[in-house]
């Protein structure tokens, strides 16, 4: 398997007993400048087991596996959250995905690396200890999902999902060993090579708002392998949906520079973003992204 240009960052320093400082700053500063400069990392030694994250993936396959028309039996209910299967087929990628709000072990693990990943950012950014561990302190939006990239025979369709930037704080991605994950870096799009063991970690755009864009959350997309259906399971750190985003005062008022954003309140924001996937617009224009927040310079 190829080797991605993408920084790996080996965790084992969080994940001691003996609080390994040095170990640990050097993680801060390697995790600082990889989101600075792609807004993606790679995690290795990050304590979720192997064998564990080759169960997540599998267990996604064998639910995929079943006819439509079982996996439709469990399309979503509720509307802030909607958890369970859905399908998409439009000029933003044709793939399917199961939305999870528990998975047992696994979410778990997450959540915890979770606050771990968001303490470093913190640090990174240079905000006062636990800063955003206090903002961000509800963990009811996160969410886990499984997503489905299969084959479209006979069709010129490439594209499993198109470019975007991710909607919450932090995203930890488990893929399966298909490959098709690329990110943009200026202009460019760099693949992400499956690696065993690896966790691809990215930015959101709810960091990208909150530091008015000293970190920005990555464009990425899927490509669709030819011969082969691909699996990942994707994990959302996000944000409760009646927070209030808006830049920090300490990345706009007290270095005295103008903020990037209006506010807005995370889940009006959310579902703007995920009525896309239920009703795909005809334009594309139609969609709503951050931009739409952003306050002209
Ligand atoms: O399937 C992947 O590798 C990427 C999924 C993704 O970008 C997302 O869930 O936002
Ligand atoms: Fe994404």
């Amino acid at each position: 398997m190829a080797i991605s240009s993408i920084t790996t960052v080996d965790f084992s320093s969080f994940l001691k007993e003996d609080g390994d400082e040095e170990g640990k700053q050097r993680v801060i500063e390697e995790v600082g400048k990889a989101c600075r400069e792609y807004g993606f990392f790679q995690l290795v030694n990050h304590g979720v087991p192997l064998d564990l994250m080759n169960r997540t993936v599998e267990l996604s396959k064998t639910f995929m596996e079943y006819p439509t028309e079982e996996k439709l039996k469990c399309s979503p209910t509720s509307a802030t959250l909607p958890t369970g299967y859905g399908r998409m087929d439009s000029m933003f990628g044709n793939n399917e995905w199961l939305m999870m709000s528990t998975l047992e072990e696994s979410f778990d693990r997450f959540l915890k690396l979770g606050e771990i990943v968001e303490g470093i950012v913190n640090d990174c950014l240079g905000l006062p200890v636990d800063f955003l561990k206090q903002y961000n302190n509800d963990r009811s939006m996160d969410v886990m999902v499984a997503w489905h990239y299969p084959l479209a025979p006979g069709t010129e369709l490439n594209l499993g999902r198109e470019g975007h930037q991710d909607t919450n704080c932090i995203t930890f991605l488990l893929q399966d060993e298909v490959g098709g994950l690329e990110v943009e870096k200026d202009g460019t799009w760099i693949p992400l090579s499956p690696m065993k063991g690896v966790l691809v970690v990215n930015i959101g755009v709810v960091i990208q708002v909150l530091t008015n864009k000293k970190l920005m959350a990555a464009r990425h997309r899927v490509l669709r392998h030819e011969v082969r259906n691909r699996c990942s399971v994707a994990f959302f750190c996000s944000i409760e949906g009646d927070k209030w985003i808006e830049p920090l005062p300490q990345f706009t008022e007290e270095i005295g520079e103008a903020p990037k954003y209006r506010w807005f309140f995370f889940k009006e924001f959310l579902q703007a973003r995920l009525q896309k996937e239920r009703e795909p617009p005809s334009r594309r224009e139609d969609v709503t992204t951050i931009d739409h927040y952003e306050i002209p310079a």
